[in-house]
């Protein structure tokens, strides 16, 4: 997909034809087509028949599948993909149906976004009078939903706690049917759940964990989570919070998080798990709308927010650790030792701070994607202002020695930011301190531009700040615009003299 600073109309279309994708997806799980192929495949004449369907319209829609790469589709043979029959076909351990269902169940509420703004809420509503059993399914449907989003979170959660012996009382808040803390009861056979949610919900959840193994391990607790909690304080060896800080607006929240925090015990570990602004930002920033239209006053934090709430109430905090995912985990503790026992690379903390600096993106790259080729000084010497210029060619790295340098690093970060330059350059050279004060001592930048650290340069041979000067990495013979590709993100040429620029800067960190 283009990005809006690649100030293309496509970008535009392509947004406004969101909805084509998830109708397409939501019509064959609703359908069950998916499940329909399974084991071995169907004619599609055959599929036509189970559905329903007119064959040569199903022909088109399943070319669709096809191109999204949901089905195969060959001489009137239709097959899954392998991603169709892990996530796509009712039945399997890791079917996504449930969640993808509930977004479909979410899309009336998404059409109400111009009242919900002019009223500053959600506006549509369940009617009064709905039907017990109807709430009860409604609440189980939501149930699932969300047991399918989080089963494949705490697999990426889990390997954080891989060097620690959990042993005691989990308490997982809002805990939904606790697959985040059924997770932890597998991983560590010496710990007992306690789960706090509304009674339909741990009904439900009951019902689910009936006769696993790990079943006489749990305990039902329901309970209003704004009220005060009826449970014994500073016992707690885990507390959890998988997707409730999301629910509430700041006074509520502000409450829960202190309420978990009074639980924890002295050793005690407690995890946040939520959309935060920082992390996925597109995906959370349109969940955080998510709330306004279906919650009454939901919204999505920044990271500093809620660790400022745990701060507050005494403990020590992680900075935040982005999953592969769209969603982010803090990690919290009374004693600050007992955050050195998580397995987060130091180079996930280090990102996660310099990201707070005011970056767009900050991407951990490893130094042998840089691209240093012959003829990037050719575009300095013949065609820019710049040349001669304090820290520019050919006062500044020749790209030999710029090739020789990049041995002697392996890890480095690649930081988007924006102009104006000075602001820009200023933040790469915090981001550089941040990173020599973490331990990387030999941390060095190499901004975007020419140097323009000082308002008043003291010019092409005079200059009076070497400390903060940095050279540019185009100067010092980098191929920015190969190096950003290879490093999975966009950087085009401006069709337009005013069109948006952006930044980017290296940091080599060892
Ligand atoms: C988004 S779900 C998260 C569930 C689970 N922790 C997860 O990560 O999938 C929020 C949960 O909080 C529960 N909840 C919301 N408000 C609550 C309240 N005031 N008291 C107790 N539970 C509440 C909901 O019933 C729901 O199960």
């Amino acid at each position: 997909m283009h990005d809006p600073q690649d100030m293309n109309p496509q970008y535009l279309e392509d947004l406004a034809t969101g909805y084509w994708y998830s109708e397409v997806l939501f019509t064959a799980v609703e359908q069950g087509l998916f499940t329909l192929l399974e084991p071995n495949g169907k004619l599609v004449v055959e599929l036509a028949n189970g559905l329903n369907y007119d064959f040569r319209s199903l022909k088109r829609y399943l070319h669709v599948l096809a191109v999204l790469g949901l089905v195969f589709e060959a001489d009137g043979y239709c097959t899954n993909t392998k991603l169709s029959r892990k996530y796509l076909v009712q039945g399997s351990e890791t079917y996504q149906g449930d969640s993808i269902l509930w977004r479909k169940y979410l899309v009336e509420n998404w059409k109400s976004m111009n009242q919900c703004l002019e009223k500053g809420t959600r506006v549509l509503f369940p009617p009064m009078d709905e039907p017990e059993e109807a709430v009860r399914e409604r609440f189980r449907r939501y149930c699932r939903a969300m047991d399918c989003i989080v089963k494949n979170k705490i697999e990426e959660i889990l390997p954080i706690f891989s060097q620690i012996k959990l042993q005691g009382e989990i308490l997982d808040v809002g805990s939904g049917l606790g697959v985040f803390s059924t997770g932890f009861l597998k991983k560590f056979p010496e710990t007992k759940a306690t789960l706090l949610d509304m009674e339909q919900v741990l009904d439900y959840a009951e019902e689910t964990h009936a006769g696993k193994a790990y079943a006489d391990r749990i305990q039902y607790r329901p309970t209003n989570i704004l009220e005060a909690w009826e449970l014994p304080k500073k016992q707690y060896s885990l507390v959890i919070l998988s997707n409730i800080v999301h629910a509430f607006a700041e006074a509520e929240t502000g409450y829960v998080l202190s309420e978990a925090a009074a639980h924890l015990a002295e050793d005690g570990l407690l995890i946040v798990h939520d959309f935060f602004m920082e992390h996925a930002s597109a995906k959370a920033a349109l969940s955080d709308l998510n709330m306004l239209v279906n919650t009454y006053n939901g919204k999505v934090y920044s990271s500093a927010w809620v660790q400022q709430q745990l701060i507050d109430a005494g403990l020590t905090v992680t900075e935040l650790i982005p999953l592969e995912s769209d969603t982010s985990v803090l990690i919290a503790a009374r004693q600050p030792t007992k955050l050195a026992e998580l397995c987060i690379s130091e180079l996930q903390q280090l990102s996660a701070k310099i990201q707070t600096l005011g970056f767009e993106v900050v991407k951990p790259i490893e130094a042998d994607i840089i691209h240093v080729p012959e003829w990037v000084g050719l575009k300095c010497e013949f065609g820019c202002d710049g040349f001669g210029l304090p820290h520019c060619p050919p006062n500044s790295i020749q790209s030999e020695k710029t090739q020789a340098m990049l041995k002697d690093y392996s890890k480095c970060l690649l930081l988007q930011g924006v102009p104006p330059t000075r602001d820009f350059q200023r933040m790469v050279l915090q981001a550089e301190h941040t990173a020599f004060k973490t331990g990387y001592y030999r941390a060095f930048s190499l901004w975007a531009g020419p140097c323009s650290i000082c308002p008043e340069c003291g010019g092409r041979d005079n200059c009076k700040n070497h400390k903060n000067a940095r050279p540019s990495m185009e100067s010092s013979g980098i191929d920015v615009y190969e190096t950003v590709r290879r490093a999975g993100l966009s950087l085009e040429t401006r069709p337009e003299k005013d069109d948006y620029i952006k930044y980017f800067a290296l940091l080599l960190l060892e």
